[in-house]
């Protein structure tokens, strides 16, 4: 799909949908559905991405109009569950109610204390029991110094962390804190927010890739960024409905390899979905699907926000389909 052409999609739906929980600072999930002859994809670039940041997004979401997925090489997924940045109580409950035995920590939020973090992770894994997996985001709040000493403190409140992501913002300072720490790391944003992913430049600098459809142009292109980084790679939801969720899936499902649990089960975070059978998981998995959702009707209706934004995202669809076809 090379360029954007809105008369070739059938329908192009805005919707909002509060999170449970603030995560990544955002207390509403906001995007653009639409239909084209192969199904419907999902346009939701953060807010913060700029126009030319919310390009792959694009192309993700007509990958999905357009495309087919690839072939599956397995039937289901193990994911984790995803705890925000929420107090250890409540930590505990949505390890315990997920039914997932990996769960992924937030740490590092802006404003809280380290102390919080580790009462975090000490309640996930009082919920999870010993045998259960605890992997922490960063999402690269730290320099390297404080990376090393938290992940050491980390570790030792989570008793064994399989990975912590993004530590740090450069790969440069992924690769000192790797030096330094005997708990695995993992690159995210210096993949997703890469300025050519395809050049992936994390080995050496990271154990585990997390790869995303959503912001790195759809399932096949995500597959080549796999391919290219030549680390294990973790699938990971860029917190789309079931409708964006569903791609990613597809990706995990079509991966020659998959060593870890994806963190795929974030349906859980929003409160309310688009489509009727909302993609969740079961007893810690969840199932490829063979082709994306259909949203109901009356879901997407109550979804939808005022003019307002439904104009906003209609002219930053317009201005991003612009750069796709430049
Ligand atoms: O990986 C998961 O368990 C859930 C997805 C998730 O954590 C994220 C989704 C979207 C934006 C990010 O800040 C965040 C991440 O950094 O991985
Ligand atoms: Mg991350």
């Amino acid at each position: 799909m090379a360029s954007f052409d809105p008369a070739a999609l059938d329908a192009v739906r805005v919707y909002a949908l509060p999170m449970r929980n603030r995560f990544r600072g955002i207390t509403v999930r906001r995007g653009v559905l639409m239909s084209g002859p192969a199904g419907w994809g999902e346009f939701c670039p953060f807010e913060d991405y700029d126009d030319a940041g919310a390009v792959p997004w694009l192309r993700a979401a007509l990958e999905a109009c357009h495309e087919r997925w690839p072939e599956p090489v397995r039937e289901r997924i193990p994911v984790n569950c995803t705890v925000p940045a929420v107090s250890a109580e409540k930590a505990q409950q949505i390890v315990a109610g997920s039914g997932c035995r990996t769960a992924k920590v937030k740490v590092a939020d802006p404003g809280q204390p380290a102390a919080d973090d580790l009462e975090r992770v000490a309640a996930v894994r009082d919920a999870l029991g010993p045998d259960g997996a605890i992997r922490v985001d960063a999402n690269a709040a730290w320099d390297v110094d404080t990376a090393i000493e938290r992940i050491r403190e980390l570790d030792k409140a989570a008793g064994g962390l399989e990975y912590a992501e993004q530590p740090c913002p450069s790969v440069e300072e992924l690769a000192a804190v790797r030096r330094k720490v005997d708990v695995r790391i993992a690159a995210d944003e210096s993949i997703r927010r890469a300025e050519d992913p395809l050049r992936v430049a994390v080995a050496g600098a990271a154990d585990v890739a997390i790869i995303k459809a959503t912001p790195l142009g759809g399932v096949r292109r995500a597959l080549q960024v796999a391919e290219a980084c030549g680390l294990p790679c973790v699938v990971s939801s860029a917190v789309e409905t079931s409708v964006g969720l569903s791609a990613q899936l597809a990706l995990a499902g079509a991966l020659p390899e998959l060593p870890f649990a994806c963190g795929l089960g974030t349906m859980a975070l929003l409160d309310g979905d688009v489509v009727a059978d909302s993609l969740l998981p079961e007893q810690g998995s969840m199932s490829v699907p063979t082709a994306p959702p259909e949203p109901d009707p009356a879901l997407v209706a109550a979804a939808t926000p005022p003019a307002d934004v439904q104009r906003w995202w209609l002219d930053r669809l317009g201005r991003v389909g612009t750069l796709l076809g430049a």
